[in-house]
């Protein structure tokens, strides 16, 4: 394992590290603030998910979090959307697979399934890796979001390990990938044709199936998205919420997009909803 980087930042230490992955086969890299009370004691741990075409660099510089998780105590991690540094056939093709969209499963279908392995990295090693890195960050106290596919990694993997994650929240989450163009390639290509496989990776179909997150759920998104009506569908989510009970506290933002400029702006309110909840 090594370290970056280190960057002071409101008084506590934005770091950025490498290892190599058992669970991908590669070198992967996440970046992990470190609020001020790091020094004196355990934190709790914020895991954000990252969207299409990410690293871990997109919400470490431009997702605002330092300052609020300073003020609050929690330490912030955030890993990369895929594996890289491979050359798998049609893997840096597109966009929206492969390459920087991994969708936050295990993959079953070759080429794939040796490497594209996002739910097992961070839902296992991610978390020990960066436990061993910085072993101020409190192991039992995880929350866990992120943005757009990873908003649908945030809520599918919240729902599956209430174990590890005790508050789940999204920033324009895809509600379901099974009723979108880009889930249904991602599933169709990673997991194939097998649709009970694909309701193990999609929010709507979890919740259906009895999943739930006991906290609640927070999500923020923005009426001026460009991706809302054809891959993000909240009333999905909603629906399904309603249906089976699951509280879901879902804010619609007038003239907000899909970029980060909307990120930031509500991430501190997510950092206070989940620090509430840890
Ligand atoms: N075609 C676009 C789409 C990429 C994009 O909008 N990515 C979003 C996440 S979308 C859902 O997962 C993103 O966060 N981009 C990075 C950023 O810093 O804004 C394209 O290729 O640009």
């Amino acid at each position: 394992m090594e370290l970056n980087s280190e960057t002071r930042s409101f008084g506590g230490r934005q770091q950025v590290w490498t290892h190599q992955s058992k669970e991908t086969g590669t070198e992967m890299t996440f970046s992990l603030y470190l609020p001020p009370a790091a020094e004196d004691g355990p934190v709790p741990v914020v895991l954000y998910l990252s969207g299409l075409t990410c690293t871990h660099a997109n919400v470490t510089d431009k997702g605002g979090f330092q300052r609020v998780c300073a003020e609050l105590g929690l330490a912030f991690l955030a890993p990369d959307t895929s594996p890289r540094g491979l050359d798998l056939p049609g893997e840096h093709d597109s966009y929206d697979f492969g390459s920087g969209a991994g969708f936050y499963v295990d993959a079953t279908q070759e080429p794939w399934a040796k490497h594209y392995r996002m739910e097992s990295y961070v839902t296992g090693e991610l978390l020990k890796v960066a436990g061993e890195a910085a072993p101020c960050l409190d192991l039992e106290d995880i929350a866990i979001t992120g943005h757009s596919m990873g908003g649908h990694g945030a809520l599918t993997l919240g729902l599956k390990r209430p174990d590890l994650f005790k508050a789940i929240s999204a920033f324009a989450p895809i509600s379901s990938p099974i009723h979108c163009p880009w889930g249904q390639k991602a599933l169709g290509g990673y997991l194939g044709d097998d649709l009970t496989a694909w309701r193990r990776y999609d929010a709507c179909a979890l919740i259906e199936d009895g999943a739930r997150c006991e906290a609640g759920i927070l999500v923020d998104q923005g009426l001026s998205d460009q991706f809302l009506s054809e891959q993000l569908k909240p009333e999905l989510l909603e629906e399904a919420c309603r249906k089976a009970g699951q509280p879901l506290t879902l804010h619609r933002q007038d003239g907000y997009d899909h970029s980060y400029f909307f990120i930031a702006t509500f991430m501190e309110d997510h950092l206070r909803w989940l620090g509430e909840r840890l």
